[in-house]
């Protein structure tokens, strides 16, 4: 990230709570944008920390925000809760997964759907998140000895999900390279292929997306279906069109779609590149006083 970007983010934290979510996982989301006072949910939304210092006028107490959706899965959750004598935190309903915990969100799936409980931390909850990041590291080398032949082919870790590149490869071998990757997944069927902009993303099988993770910290933070408050929601993938979505359906705020050409999209407004988001970023800090965001677009 540019310093002159940072110092965007940076302004446009002071003034308002500010997330990065990304498909790349938290970790390296964070070495590349290097500011304290953000929320960051990585893997696709599915780890979500608060800010580490507070930015000045940020109402929200953000703390106590850690959460990973990523852990999950019926027969996962049964395996450890037969190795531990913990007590399950939510419902006793066998189609209740318990997914992960840190700080004060619990976090249940009934049939793969989240629900988001307030509560504390579980151990073994912790312990299935663990044996979830094992399972994608055995994805994670199966698929890059897989790609190794394919000139080009680069498969990234991301924590709770890999993305398998193939913006370098010969066109001709693409469909070759999408059939190694179905074939691998058929072994993991609690794993899921979508598509990214010249990249295959596999992610958990669970209702967990970047959308799901823009709810979540609306609602977690108290905005939810506040008349004065409007979330902006910038990106420029097709994971992202979740999260516009979700801004839609709430009929709350907008979302901004990042492309240089006409796309389809639920994203209310667009601008064409990172510099106009720069440029946008520092005009809401400017008018920051202002009741209606969209009279800076
Ligand atoms: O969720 P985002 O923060 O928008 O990240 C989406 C993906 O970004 C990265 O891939 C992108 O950059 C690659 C070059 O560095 C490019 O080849 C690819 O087409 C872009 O999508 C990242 O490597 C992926 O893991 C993310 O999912």
């Amino acid at each position: 990230m540019s310093e002159e970007m940072r110092d965007a983010v940076r302004g446009v934290a002071k003034h308002f709570p500010t997330a990065i979510v990304s498909g790349r996982c938290r970790d390296k989301v964070f070495n590349f944008v290097k500011l304290n006072e953000l929320y960051y949910a990585g893997s696709h939304g599915m780890d979500i920390k608060g800010p580490t210092v507070q930015s000045n006028n940020v109402e929200a107490s953000a703390e106590a925000v850690h959460f990973q959706a990523g852990s999950e899965f019926l027969p996962v959750i049964e395996e450890v809760t037969k190795q531990t004598s913990t007590t399950r935190l939510s419902s006793s309903s066998a189609n209740t997964l318990l997914l992960v915990i840190e700080n004060f969100v619990v976090v249940s799936a009934m049939h793969g759907t989240p629900v988001l409980f307030h509560g504390t931390r579980s151990q073994h909850a912790a312990k299935t998140n663990l044996m979830y990041e094992s399972r994608v590291v055995q994805v994670y080398r199966t698929l890059t000895s897989k790609m190794e032949p394919i000139p080009g082919a680069k498969v990234e870790h991301n924590k709770f999900c890999l993305s398998v590149h193939f913006r370098c490869v010969q066109e001709e071998e693409w469909e070759s390279l999408n059939q190694e990757v179905r074939s691998v997944l058929k072994e993991y069927p609690d794993l899921k292929l979508t598509h990214g902009r010249k990249v295959l993303e596999i992610r958990p099988s669970i209702k967990w997306d970047k959308g799901k993770a823009l709810e979540f910290l609306i609602k977690s933070l108290g905005y939810a279906g506040r008349s004065d408050v409007f979330p902006i929601y910038i990106g420029d993938d097709r994971t992202d069109e979740d999260a516009f979505k979700v801004l839609r359906n709430m009929g709350q705020g907008i979302g901004i779609l990042v492309s240089k050409y006409p796309k389809e999209t639920a994203a209310s407004y667009s601008l064409r590149e990172p510099a106009e988001v720069k440029e946008f970023l520092r005009k809401l800090v400017k008018h920051s006083q202002c009741d209606v965001a969209t009279e800076i677009i």
